[in-house]
């Protein structure tokens, strides 16, 4: 019983070690207060150990000190990355631009052309094997020899974005990175969910979050006219009428637009682009594939309108897309937000990129047969219902009135320069090869 009540009256000690008197009692008392303290620090200390253990295992690791893995794409983060990445993002007085999508077709030719006017670029593209990974990786040397750094890794990953915020202030966004392509969206929906809504609103979280704030300019598409038939298109017509999934979600990335330039005041740019073609340009394109096939004797499908209706595209060449890319970037007004706060209207807008002069595909085949000395085995088919529109046609006066775009390159000219491109770089010569990298 009395040793019950001294040990209660031991564990009522104060425990501050300037407190403690000491006092006069019997031995055992003080074998037991000794026995008392070193329980305690035992606990104690083993206490501080776990959380130090859980400290270190827990905490994320400081990516600028250990590279991270990037969603579906190269390692990121540690010292030499981040100085790779600032020093391609350098500029003495130009803009500062993040572009996505940069080993893409339209990302490559902008990142080079801002590059040697003297502006800091950053690339980021996660390579993705929609078509054949060799040209983005050919794209990607170009770009390397032009200074321009890209970054391997997705716009869906959010950690790898604030990372790039936090280490370059970029002051614009050209926003490029898109899953293309018409007709592929019926074979692959989610794709077209994942990179043009998802990866859209992951980028604009970023945006609307960094200081500064950047202005966005990005590619919507000729596309979100769908059903209209009024014509030439204009940026007032109406554009509620998709006819595929990709016009979707580029209208759907129009009305996200707007919704973070009301919330946040990002100050944002969509520019519709009008069938894009041109050297280093895609493999899925009707102008592409067509070369290829016409050059390998295989038959291709030229597609007609109910009634033997003519199908015609606006179709526009690849350096009057940059001219206009670069007007945009340099007539956009700064984002007026901070941390993530609205505080005025910031600008939103929209222009048609187009070249104004619609041809039907049965004439892109005629000058294509001309310049590859071969004529081609056709099949004529009704145009199959799986997202394609009958005819695409650009008013450009708003682009024109803005920064003063003008597209110059015709259908003839620009194939042409295709063609040699496109001769160059499948030769297997190597001179041949290195021309085809010398000319952009
Ligand atoms: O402006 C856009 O916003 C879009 O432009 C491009 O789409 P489209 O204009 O449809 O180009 P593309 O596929 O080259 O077909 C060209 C023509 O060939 C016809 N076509 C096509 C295939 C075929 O086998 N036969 C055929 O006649 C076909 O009927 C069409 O008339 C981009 O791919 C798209 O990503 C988007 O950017």
């Amino acid at each position: 019983m009395s040793q019950q009540k001294t040990v209660s009256h031991i564990d009522n000690l104060p425990s501050t070690p300037g407190k403690f008197k000491p006092d006069k009692s019997p031995p055992y008392i003080h074998r037991l207060r000794v026995h008392s303290a070193i329980s305690r620090l035992t606990l104690w200390s083993s206490l501080f150990l776990i959380f130090i253990i859980c400290f270190f295992f827990f905490s994320p690791p400081s990516s600028s000190a250990s590279p991270r893995r990037a969603l579906g794409g190269d390692s990121w983060g540690g010292h030499n990355w981040e100085k790779k990445v600032s020093r391609s993002a350098q500029t003495r007085s130009g803009l500062t631009v993040l572009v996505t999508g940069a080993a893409g077709f339209v990302g490559t030719h902008v990142s080079i052309a801002l590059k040697r006017r003297g502006d800091g670029i950053l690339g980021l593209d996660n390579f993705n094997d929609y078509y054949d990974p060799q040209l983005k990786r050919a794209r990607r040397k170009l770009l390397d020899r032009a200074g321009v750094f890209v970054v391997e890794g997705d716009i869906n990953d959010s950690e790898l974005l604030r990372k790039l915020f936090d280490v370059v202030a970029f002051t614009h966004v050209m926003h490029l990175a898109a899953q293309a392509g018409v007709r592929y969206a019926m074979q692959n929906p989610g794709s077209y969910v994942h990179s043009n809504i998802a990866g859209f609103v992951s980028l604009l979280e970023a945006c609307k979050s960094a200081t500064p704030q950047p202005a966005i300019v990005w590619a919507s598409s000729s596309s979100v006219y769908g059903l209209n038939s009024k014509i030439p298109f204009s940026e007032k017509d109406r554009t509620d009428q998709p006819a595929s999934l990709y016009a979707a979600t580029k209208k759907a990335g129009e009305e996200i637009a707007h919704t973070y330039n009301h919330i946040y005041g990002l100050s944002i740019t969509g520019l519709r682009f009008f069938t894009v073609y041109g050297p280093w340009g895609r493999p899925d394109m009707a102008y592409f594939f067509f070369t290829k096939d016409i050059l390998k004797r295989r038959a291709i499908t030229i597609y007609e309108a109910p009634d033997h209706g003519t199908i015609a595209r606006d179709f526009t060449y690849i350096d009057d897309i940059v001219k206009g890319c670069l007007g945009a970037l340099d007539t956009a007004k700064k984002s007026t937000g901070s941390g993530g706060k609205k505080k005025r209207a910031a600008q939103l807008r929209i222009f048609n990129l187009g070249n104004t002069s619609p041809v039907p595909v049965s004439e892109l085949v005629s000058i294509l047969e001309k310049l590859l000395k071969v004529k081609a085995k056709k099949k004529v088919l009704p145009m199959p219902r799986n997202g394609d529109v009958k005819f695409t046609h650009a008013n450009i006066s708003l682009a024109h009135k803005e920064f003063g775009y003008r597209p110059t390159t015709n259908l003839d000219t620009g194939l042409k320069k295709f063609v040699s491109w496109y001769q160059d770089y499948y030769s297997g010569s190597k001179k041949r090869v290195a021309r085809a990298f010398s000319n952009i």
